[in-house]
């Protein structure tokens, strides 16, 4: 029997970076999303995982596996939210270390052949593999101590795809995340998991990806929706008023644990400077909350470039953003960067303007080096099938 579940990806429309600093930000999920599909009847003794967007299909013995001392990546115990007292792995430096080493015991299946030459070609999408690798070897392995007889594992097959963007700001790691957690969830425990506990898993997933993750983009991969985080506070649109958005690609690859840290070294240098403009951030997404929850109080497309402004400030901004920006502009529309920045992907706002100006938009963002589509906002979160 074959379990699959999927997670939507996300765009954040106010507050990135300013959401890891403890203040608010709203994000709502998209119709892009990331499928899991595990056989957990597999016959074999290996725990195979495919990768399929990054070509990367990797098995790793269960007689290897076996041998990890697994309470070393249990290191908290919490109730589970479905009343008995489960543990749930927290993933550190350390755990990142010996789940390196326990990568580097898998098989390629292409060419059967050692993952340790697989890192040293230094290929920047093999790395990528390897990263995903990680996250699920520590919710694999961290679920069967939690979950399991002791000293027991099960073997699988699992494979994953997805038609969300990968490294771009939409989410993928999240999708990622939130769908295998729940998956594996659903494979160790017998019965289908509640959110709170789904969500729990992907933070951890999360941190490995991140190093640093506010939480917000786990949230809304679980619930879906339209929200407003803040420091795990959670806040559901009563109503919302967008229901479509513009997505442009600048095409241009950007790494979100590198951006968090360029924004953590800035406010080092100038932290009442900083934590100013993310206090200011903060205030915007309340605004925004309130006009998208109905309330004309704010102008938005002011809300939109004042946050642009302020996230390139912070250092997030890109030239190829900046350009995609002045080709909204000249079509009469606003838009800004959403998730890390740093280029990735830029959000332009498009509801209720006329289909024509919408289209001539498309065309002229699509003439270059860009890619834009519209897309639907405020999705179903988790889902399993
Ligand atoms: N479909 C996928 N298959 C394998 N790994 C994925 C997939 N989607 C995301 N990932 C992992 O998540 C990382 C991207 O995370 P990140 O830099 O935060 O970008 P994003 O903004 O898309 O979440 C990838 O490098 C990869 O390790
Ligand atoms: C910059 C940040 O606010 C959003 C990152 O989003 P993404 O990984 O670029 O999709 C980080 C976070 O909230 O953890």
């Amino acid at each position: 029997m074959v379990l699959t579940v999927t997670a939507p990806g996300k765009v954040i429309l106010f507050g990135e970076h300013a959401v890891c600093f403890g203040k608010e930000a709203i994000a709502t999920a998209i119709d892009r999303k990331t499928t899991v599909e595990i056989d957990c009847q597999s016959e074999s003794d290996c725990v195979c995982l495919n990768l399929i967007d990054l070509v990367y299909h990797v098995k790793w013995p269960l007689q290897q596996l076996s041998k990890i001392k697994l309470e070393s990546l249990i290191d908290s115990v919490e109730g589970d939210g479905d009343g008995d007292n489960q543990k749930i792995g927290y993933y550190n430096d350390e755990i990142g270390k010996l789940l390196h080493e326990i990568v580097l015991t898998g098989i390629n299946c292409a060419n059967n052949g050692d993952i340790k030459n697989d890192i040293a070609s230094k290929n920047d999408v093999i790395l990528s593999a390897i990263e995903s690798c990680k996250s699920f070897l520590f919710l694999y392995l961290s679920m069967a101590s939690s979950y399991l007889e002791a000293g027991k594992l099960i073997p699988m097959a699992v494979s994953l795809s997805s038609n969300i963007t990968v490294g771009s700001g939409l989410g993928s790691s999240s999708a990622f995340s939130v769908s295998l957690s729940g998956a594996l969830l659903k494979c160790f425990k017998g019965s289908q998991p509640d959110n709170e506990l789904i969500n729990k898993w992907a933070f951890q997933s999360e941190r490995q990806f991140h190093g640093k993750p506010s939480g917000i983009d786990n949230n809304i991969a679980v619930a879906g929706g339209t929200l407003m985080f803040k420091d795990n506070s959670i806040f559901y649109a009563n109503s919302m008023r967008l229901t479509k958005i513009v997505l442009v690609d600048t095409k241009v690859k950007r790494n979100t644990k590198t951006l968090v840290s360029k924004t953590i070294s800035r406010r080092q240098m100038f932290p009442e400077t900083i934590n100013n403009v993310m206090d200011a951030i903060g205030d915007i997404s309340r605004k925004a909350w309130k006009y998208l929850n109905g309330d004309d109080s704010f102008d938005f497309k002011t809300m939109v470039e004042m946050n642009q402004c302020l996230l390139n400030c912070l250092g997030a901004g890109h030239s190829a953003i900046d350009q995609v920006l002045a080709i909204a502009k000249k079509h009469g529309f606003q838009g800004k960067l959403t998730g890390a920045g740093g280029g990735g992907t830029v959000i332009i706002f498009v509801e209720d303007t006329p289909e024509k100006s919408e289209e001539d938009l498309l065309y002229d963002l699509n003439c270059g080096e860009f890619k834009a589509q519209t897309i639907n906002i405020n999705c179903p979160g988790i889902s399993f099938q």
